[in-house]
């Protein structure tokens, strides 16, 4: 039990949800690293990590951090195994001396310390997301785990988040994506992430056992042409909805339907002779699924054959008070497809007098990403809900969100790594930050500052200075002050956040992003949000680099 920051005992936390997070799922360098500072007595030595990226994914100006639950759950119960210390030291070199082996079998992380922004909430580069202080040696074991835990999480989240904002708020978005998933972690992840960045349900049910996300689904192809015709549905029977009366032959009761259709008045002869094998299914569907009544309606053809054939059924269904689910496009011109559809189902709710059949749900999927959906809005479509899968949960646009864990202090010393490119070097020093919110309620800039500098105060005007730009600086009053790096490890009775649950990441995720400059937010030539240093921490910064570049000698 751990003591909380509001007086309570936390629970024990249980290890990271994937069996494969081991202290081994890490790089073997980290294990000669390890060795060599254990051999120099280094081992021991005070160091401070952080963990940051560099660039936001997708050409954005925004980033959703995930991950964090499962790299506090990793170290919360890091051990290493007899078996994992036997393979590490069949690995090293036979010239690594026994006590190091030794020493690796005390190993647990009760001395290291992890700050971390919560789950969920938007970040920028170069703010660190997580601050890893402890002993070198282990807190290096830890790097790849933790960047290998955050960074697919927060790469799908973002583009999770980012369909969501070209979608609309008022779309409903179905991650359909397990079976084109980089393997089974990576389609688990992918129902998780794609969660939090605020879809509303996936098709994975081992995703929905686990996580309790929401799942849904419709059927496919296979399922439509499966069928060859009506005669193959035996038990054509079917009580109403109130369970008073039954239809004893819901196949005809769903043709005599598809029949006054055709002779409607007001589709003036729209439709004619539809694929009865289709109808098959879809009434078999029905049958089956009387509440929850929904088709795929393009196997043949959707405007002749699958929508007049699914309004048959749905009205046969409405005969016995049911009402039905939708549909689903899979091809073809999908904002064509789905206004057409969206007036035939009002046009029936008019002439047969069946209320929200106009209303009726269009689910539209196949190879959706963000630009066919931006595309979609701008010619105009009836679509309510979006199954979205290769791009959203392979992340097709952006391979890696490329998140580096870099020392900034070792023994109390900061720590730079210089490059000759600029956007490469690491921010010195174990350091606070602080999101700065102005007048109107929005973020306006994040500040770091040397970890004993006074925070900024609200009302209280500070200097906010572009790390590596000496011309690039502004004066802030700070409306609302909010600090980043909050306490989530240290050690397992120390007093530390709550991992909050799924849904509450999720909550806090839309409400951030709903929070933000809307120029921010914009997909074409979004403003970069401003990420700074105190003066302080910037004249440090600039008086290390110049400390550790050597001079060149011109000859
Ligand atoms: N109105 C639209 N505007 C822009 N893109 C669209 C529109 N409707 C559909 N799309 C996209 O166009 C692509 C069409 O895919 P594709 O060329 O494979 O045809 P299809 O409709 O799947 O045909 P098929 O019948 O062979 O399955 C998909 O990526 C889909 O998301
Ligand atoms: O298109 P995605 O965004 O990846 O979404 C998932 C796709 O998976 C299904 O297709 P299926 O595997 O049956 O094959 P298909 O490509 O022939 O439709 C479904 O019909 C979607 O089209
Ligand atoms: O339920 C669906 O419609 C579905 C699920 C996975 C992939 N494509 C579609
Ligand atoms: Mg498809």
């Amino acid at each position: 039990m751990a003591a909380k920051s509001n007086g309570q005992v936390s629970k024990v936390l249980d290890g990271p949800i994937n069996p494969m997070v081991t202290p081994l799922l890490t790089d073997l360098y980290q294990f000669t690293m390890a060795y060599a500072y254990w051999k120099a007595g280094k081992h021991n030595e005070r160091a401070v990590f952080d963990l940051y990226f560099r660039k936001n994914p997708f050409g954005g100006e925004y980033t959703v951090f995930a991950g964090l639950e499962e790299c506090i759950k990793f170290i919360a119960n890091f051990k290493l195994a007899e078996d994992e210390i036997d393979f590490v030291r069949e690995s090293l070199s036979s010239s690594c001396e026994d006590g190091f082996f030794d020493y690796l079998r005390g190993v647990d992380c009760s001395d290291v310390e992890v700050y971390a922004v919560q789950e969920g909430s938007v970040v920028f580069p170069k703010v660190p997301l997580l601050r890893v202080e402890g002993p070198i040696a282990v807190v290096q074991l830890l790097e790849t785990p933790f960047l290998n835990l955050i960074n697919y999480a927060s790469l799908v989240a973002t583009n999770a988040a980012r369909h969501r904002f070209v979608a609309g708020e008022s779309k409903m978005l179905l991650e359909f994506g397990l079976r084109r998933a980089q393997g089974p972690d990576g389609g688990i992840g992918a129902s998780r992430y794609c969660y939090m960045g605020g879809f509303h349900a996936t098709s994975n049910v081992a995703a929905g056992k686990l996580f309790g996300i929401p799942l849904r689904g419709t059927h496919s192809h296979a399922f439509v042409s499966s069928f060859m015709s009506p005669d193959e549905i035996i038990d054509k029977s079917l009580h109403s909805s109130d369970k008073r009366s039954t239809c004893e032959d819901f196949v005809s009761l769903a043709q005599t339907w598809l029949n006054k259709i055709q002779w409607s008045n007001s589709l003036n002869g729209t439709f004619g002779e539809t694929n009865q094998s289709e109808l098959a299914a879809f009434t078999s569907y029905a049958l089956a699924f009387p509440d929850n009544f929904l088709a795929l309606v393009d196997t043949y053809d959707v405007m002749r054959s699958g929508i007049p054939n699914f309004c048959a059924v749905a009205l046969a269904l409405n005969d016995l008070g049911y009402k039905a689910a939708g549909i689903r496009l899979d091809s073809g011109d999908l904002a064509y497809l789905s206004s057409e559809a969206r007036k035939i189902f009002c046009i029936i709710e008019k002439e047969f007098g069946v209320p929200g059949f106009g209303k009726m749900v269009i689910t539209a999927s196949n190879d959706l990403n963000e630009e066919t959906l931006d595309a979609l809005n701008k010619q105009g479509h009836e679509v309510d809900a979006f199954g979205i899968g290769t791009y959203v949960v392979t992340c097709y646009a952006q391979a890696a969100l490329g998140c580096v864990f870099k020392l900034v202090e070792i023994n109390n010393q900061p720590r730079i790594k210089l490059s000759e490119d600029v956007t490469k070097v690491s921010i010195p020093c174990k350091k606070r930050s602080y999101r700065l919110y102005g007048k109107e309620g929005y973020p306006l800039v994040d500040i770091m500052t040397g970890e004993n500098e006074p925070p900024p105060k609200v009302g209280e005007r500070i200097l906010c200075r572009h790390p590596f730009n000496e011309s690039k600086r502004a004066y802030v009053v700070p409306q609302r002050v909010e600090e980043l790096l909050k306490c989530f490890w240290q050690g397992p009775g120390g007093v530390r956040e709550d991992l909050p649950p799924l849904n509450d990441i999720r909550e806090r995720c839309i409400s951030q992003l709903a929070k933000m400059r809307p120029d921010h937010m914009r997909r074409l030539n979004p403003t970069p949000y401003k990420v700074s240093v105190s003066a302080k921490l910037y004249d440090f910064i600039h008086f290390l680099w110049l400390n550790e570049a050597p001079v060149g000698e011109l000859q």
